[in-house]
């Protein structure tokens, strides 16, 4: 305690650049310059009264209240606190010579210090050089001014005199109210900024037993020297001998302390407020990180990468692909997760491993027979395509590595397309993948997409590949005519490059395509097919397909057997004939699937009464049958109650469907053959067969005029040629009855003041092709000449507008179309002839079929006795 200290009136000097040490603080510094060393020496470490030094602030800036004492001799410390920046000044010092003129105007020594005591002392000698150095821990104890400057030796003494009250001067001092008043504000800020510290650092706790012991004097410049201030205001603070000036600075320095750290929390809440997300998941991802490295868990990526290589290895790669693959994943191992393109990257190199490079389905020796036991035990009919693909196993028999084909499949939905390719895949031993093409419209669903892309995924033929895990399956396209074009590119003519013998013959080779219609498929990638056409059954080819193959799997699938339910040939047919009139089958299979259903809820309602012995009030079924007209689509669970029914069904009787349970069932018959004698009872109709995305269909064509320019409308959804054909037809049709002289009939002007509309019904079903032409002739001779058509009869044919009837496509369809709607008389083009081998005969047993060369004859077929022209042009 300093009030135990006497000050001597000579003090050696210590001066301290541009630092203070106020009293009360502790300071330790490390002196090694000549002066200091010595100083130290003399008057610390040589002395047994632990004598007292002075510390002197010496400043290297000019500024006139601080400097009295004119230049300086030399100086050597250096303090552990001072800047490194600094220390080459005060070696600059120590070569100065005291002679009262300083080459260094801009030092300047301060005329107030502190007394200051060695709390410790500690001496260490440098090695090599043998260099004597101190490590000296001074506590500063009170103030004093300079009376006079002099050298001793290489240090400095003054001549000083005590500034600081005493003890006892203090304690009286201490009974002024105004310095009561002002110590109880220092204190209470004082206060207040310990509280602000204790949340930040724990070890405030030991200034807060200071602030409540020490007198008051002593913590004003305790509590300003324990943080950081400038010097100026260490000066400042030096210079205030006054106790109360010094506790209203000490006071307003703690006051602004408080208030930056105050701001630099708002700061930094403002700041970490901004940090957008990724920089805190960076930041966070960093701090797991750590932590994981702290635990020795930070491998989980590595194990991750290494897995990945493995796998990797282990898919045999092509030599190529293998290096493009290891320089891949030599950039990821570079690569930080969170990196935009880590997860592109990483996803590609597991679909690299993921992809059946070397894996194979196992191909055992081909035998013919077998192959073609197993195409007609899940198929019947069908007989042109199976023999294609005997004659390819055949090939591929002599010649193994033969290119393998692709074949397209062209037909009507539901005539086997689909199931036939599985069948090619299940003959040659193959794994079956299917790829749907429906509404593709974007290149890289066929070719993937751009690794850099976000989101980026293979193309369906890979992930195809990917899925059926070998790399020679037999791979179904489906639905290639339904791809479209935009702007993202052109599928078909990425479809043409994976499909071209030439370049997928190191791809999986064989290709079955399925189309409905191949006018859609662009003409070069049909070119690279095999075209197999599938077209639309006959009611017998039906019946023997629903007897032989849908209903067996039927009831598998609803865990009846035959035993149980019985569906007559004749059931059948009315089936096929009131409830279906399509080209396929698939409408007939669900029908038949509904039965199945039905008989499945019968048979468990009546094990129901077997076993509790309750009459059933009204039975399920019949409440089902009796509301539900429409055939249901949803599959009833089967497998859960499969043997439960099988059980029930052995103590019941066969359910032997009638037509009454047929149209409980299956609702009132959707179809009949008297629809189009209904139709084409006005004037104007007229019954055509055309080609649709369905297969052969009959259309009927409905014209009407009314008072206009002469204009045709159209209605329907028409593509271009029809609307064509409807354009020559009314031409023809006008050009003939001027020629006929037959301009008017009745009122009815045929060459001018009348507008035309035909209209094909059937709205939602989309129509193209010329083979309208005929018919719409057909048609508007019956409304000019108020005609009606035979309803009996349907025609096709394309027009020139010289009223030649030309060949079209699909008669066969067309002419089952006619079949299935139980009309019996067709007019075909003449050239048409030869198609007609490929309709049944039982088909063309049952019908009358009328060839034609010109329109005229047509019309000599489509009315009742006779064109109406001929009548026309005899008045
Ligand atoms: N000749 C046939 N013999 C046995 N079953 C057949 C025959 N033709 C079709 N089927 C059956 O008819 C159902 C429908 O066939 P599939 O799904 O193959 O038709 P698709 O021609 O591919 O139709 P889409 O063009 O709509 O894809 C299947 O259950 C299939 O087994």
């Amino acid at each position: 305690m300093e009030e135990m200290v006497d000050l001597p009136s000579r003090l050696a000097i210590l001066p301290f650049r541009n630092k203070v040490l106020l009293p009360g603080a502790i300071v330790r510094i490390r002196c090694t310059s000549p002066a200091s060393v010595k100083l130290v020496e003399k008057e610390l470490w040589q002395r047994e009264d632990k004598g007292l030094i002075g510390i002197l602030p010496v400043k290297d800036s000019a500024s006139t209240d601080v400097l009295t004492i004119g230049s300086l001799l030399s100086s050597g410390v250096t303090n552990d606190q001072v800047d490194s920046s600094s220390k080459g000044q005060i070696d600059a010092l120590d070569t100065q010579k005291l002679d009262g003129k300083s080459p260094h105007e801009s030092i300047y020594w301060h005329n107030r210090g502190v007394a200051a005591r060695a709390l410790h002392l500690s001496r260490g000698v440098e090695k090599p050089s043998g260099r004597v150095t101190y490590i000296v821990v001074l506590e500063g104890l009170f103030r004093f001014s300079v009376e006079e400057l002099s050298v001793k030796g290489t240090y400095y003494m003054a001549r000083v005199s005590r500034l600081d009250m005493t003890e006892s001067e203090m304690v009286q001092a201490e009974q002024d109210s105004e310095l009561i008043i002002i110590s109880r504000q220092f204190k209470a800020t004082a206060m207040e900024l310990i509280s602000v510290l204790e949340q930040k650092q724990k070890t405030v706790g030991r200034t807060k037993v200071l602030l409540e012991t020490l007198p008051v004097h002593r913590l004003a410049d305790i509590f300003v020297a324990s943080f950081e201030i400038s010097f100026e205001e260490q000066l400042s603070m030096l210079d205030l001998v006054d106790l109360k000036k010094r506790l209203l600075k000490a006071t307003e320095l703690v006051e602004r302390h408080l208030q930056s750290i105050r701001v630099a929390e708002k700061i930094t809440k403002k700041v970490e407020g901004q940090l957008s997300k990724s920089q805190k998941e960076f930041l966070l991802r960093q701090q797991m990180r750590a932590i994981k490295e702290e635990l020795g868990d930070n491998e989980d990526d590595e194990d991750d990468l290494v897995a990945l290589e493995r796998k990797m290895q282990s898919a045999e790669m092509p030599p190529n692909i293998w290096k493009h693959a290891q320089r891949e994943l030599r950039r990821l191992k570079k690569m930080q997760p969170q990196q935009p393109g880590y997860s592109s990257s990483r996803a590609y190199l597991e679909l690299l491993a993921d992809l059946p490079w070397q894996k194979v389905s196992e191909e055992h020796d081909l035998d013919i027979e077998t192959a073609k036991e197993r195409l007609d035990s899940n198929h019947h009919g069908l007989c042109k395509i199976k023999q294609r693909i005997i004659e390819y196993l055949a090939v591929r028999k002599l010649k193994p590595d033969a290119k393998g084909p692709i074949l397209c499949l062209v037909g009507p939905p539901g005539v086997g397309k689909t199931s036939l390719a599985s069948g090619i895949a299940a003959a040659l031993d193959r794994k079956f993948v299917r790829i749907s093409l429906g509404g593709v419209k974007d290149e890289a669903d066929i070719r993937g997409h751009r690794r850099t892309y976000v989101g980026s995924m293979p193309g369906r033929l890979i992930d195809g590949l990917k899925r059926v895990g070998v790399c020679n399956p037999v791979m179904l396209i489906d639905e290639i005519d339904k791809t479209g074009s935009d702007v993202r590119g052109d599928p078909a003519s990425a479809l043409l490059e994976v499909l071209d013998p030439e370049q997928n013959k190191t791809f999986s080779d064989q290709y079955p395509s399925t189309a409905n219609r191949a006018q859609r498929i662009p003409p070069p990638l049909l070119d690279r097919m095999e075209v197999i056409e599938l077209p639309g059954y006959t009611p017998e080819e039906k019946l023997k397909i629903a007897t032989d193959h849908l209903f067996p799997r039927v009831l598998e699938q609803h865990g009846l057997s035959s035993d149980f339910l019985k569906v007559p040939d004749d059931i059948v047919k009315l089936i096929i004939q009131r409830y279906t009139r399509e080209a396929g089958i698939r409408n007939l299979e669900r029908n038949l699937a509904a039965l199945a259903r039905a008989a499945a809820v019968k048979f468990t309602e009546q094990q129901h009464t077997v076993q509790h012995n309750k009459p059933v009030t009204a039975s399920l079924l019949d409440t089902r049958l009796v509301d539900d007209a429409e055939v249901e689509m949803e599959e009833i669970p089967v497998n859960s109650y499969s043997s439960e029914i099988s059980k029930a069904l052995q103590s019941a009787s066969t359910l032997l469907v009638d037509e009454d349970m047929l149209v409980k069932v299956l609702g009132p018959p959707r179809f009949d053959d008297r629809e189009a004698i209904e139709r084409a009872v006005t004037p104007g109709v007229a019954v055509g067969l055309v080609w649709t995305s369905f297969g052969g269909d009959v259309q009927f064509i409905e014209a009407s005029s009314m008072v206009g320019k002469g204009d045709l409308h159209l209605t329907g959804q028409l593509g271009d040629v029809i609307k064509e054909s409807a354009q020559i037809a009314l031409t023809w049709v006008r050009a003939r009855a001027s020629e006929l002289k037959m301009e008017n009939i009745g009122n009815v002007n045929l060459l001018e003041n009348r507008d035309v509309h035909i209209h094909f019904p059937a709205g939602a079903v989309p129509k193209d092709g010329p083979s309208a032409g005929v018919t719409l002739v057909t048609s508007l001779v019956s409304l000019f000449t108020q005609r009606t058509v035979r309803s009996d009869t349907t025609m096709t044919g394309e027009l020139t507008l010289r009223g030649l009837v030309l060949p079209v496509g699909g008669i066969k369809d067309k002419v089952l179309a006619a079949h299935r709607y139980g009309i019996k008389r067709v007019i075909l083009p003449e050239k048409n002839k030869k198609d007609l081998a490929e309709v049944p005969s039982t088909v063309l047993c049952s019908m009358e079929i009328l060839f034609v060369k010109q329109m005229e004859n047509v019309l000599e077929h489509a009315f009742e006795g006779g064109s109406p022209w001929r009548q026309c042009s005899k008045l």
